[in-house]
């Protein structure tokens, strides 16, 4: 089924039920579902069958980083078990990002490829640690950049660069953006941080959220203050 709404729930759960239990009381409708590594390494595609059957649309955030053709060959995976998105990690490179985007189109397949920039529980010394040493916001938007060139649909990156990201690659390139923090949520490990309605104000297209849901004393009372704090939006 597919929907208009911005919100991706993260289902980071450590079983097939944990997920499903959850996914019950979502609707499709309402929202898309994301699974990443914990839940896919636990469940495998059994977890994807089990979603798509209740109707949702499901992006699988295993964030692919190796050669290229071991990337276009994952991504070609993901893409026909009927995933909606699937993700890789920029920092591949062009070669990489061009061989998993020609894959999906010689292959008619019209899943979304996105790739992840700088991930949100970075902040500028971590990237110094690593080598790189330009701000988050110049290294995400140089991957940005990078990203579109290679032929993909979007990218992950922070609420914090959607606006430039924006700016510069334009309002149909996708900005799927984790490190949403409604205010009554705290931040965990995240480091770069929006409320869901600065986020879509700066222009994220997306909007991807774990805990503040999943591990709210009632996720449904916090999906629905959500969705009011997007509804007045
Ligand atoms: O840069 C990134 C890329 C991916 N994620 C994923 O999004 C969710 C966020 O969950 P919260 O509980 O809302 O923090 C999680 O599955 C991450 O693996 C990200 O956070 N940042």
């Amino acid at each position: 089924m597919a929907t208009d709404s911005p919100l991706i729930i993260a289902l980071d759960y450590p079983s097939l039920d944990a997920a499903l239990c959850m996914a019950d009381q979502l609707d499709p409708a309402r929202c898309r579902v994301k699974v990443g590594k914990e839940l896919f390494t636990r469940s495998g595609p059994a977890v994807l069958e089990a979603l798509h059957g209740r109707g949702f649309e499901v992006f699988l955030d295993l964030k692919f980083h190796d050669i290229p053709n071991t990337v276009a060959s994952a991504v070609q995976a993901a893409a026909e078990q009927g995933v909606w998105m699937v993700n890789v990690h920029a920092c591949g490179g062009r070669r990489m990002m061009e061989a998993a985007a020609k894959r999906l189109s010689d292959n008619k397949l019209s899943t979304h490829l996105i790739a992840v920039t700088v991930l949100t529980s970075m902040q500028a010394d971590d990237l110094t640690e690593t080598g790189v040493e330009v701000s988050p916001a110049e290294q995400v938007m140089r991957l940005a950049l990078l990203t579109q060139q290679s032929g993909l649909n979007g990218v992950v990156c922070s609420a914090q660069e959607a606006a430039q990201i924006k700016a510069q690659c334009g309002g149909e390139f996708l900005k799927v953006t984790p490190g949403i923090r409604p205010s009554f949520a705290e931040a965990n490990d995240q480091q770069r941080i929006m409320t869901p309605t600065d986020a879509l104000q700066a222009g994220s297209t997306h909007l991807v959220i774990g805990r503040p849901v999943t591990k709210a004393a009632d996720p449904m009372v916090a999906l629905a203050a959500i969705e009011a704090e997007l509804a007045a939006f």
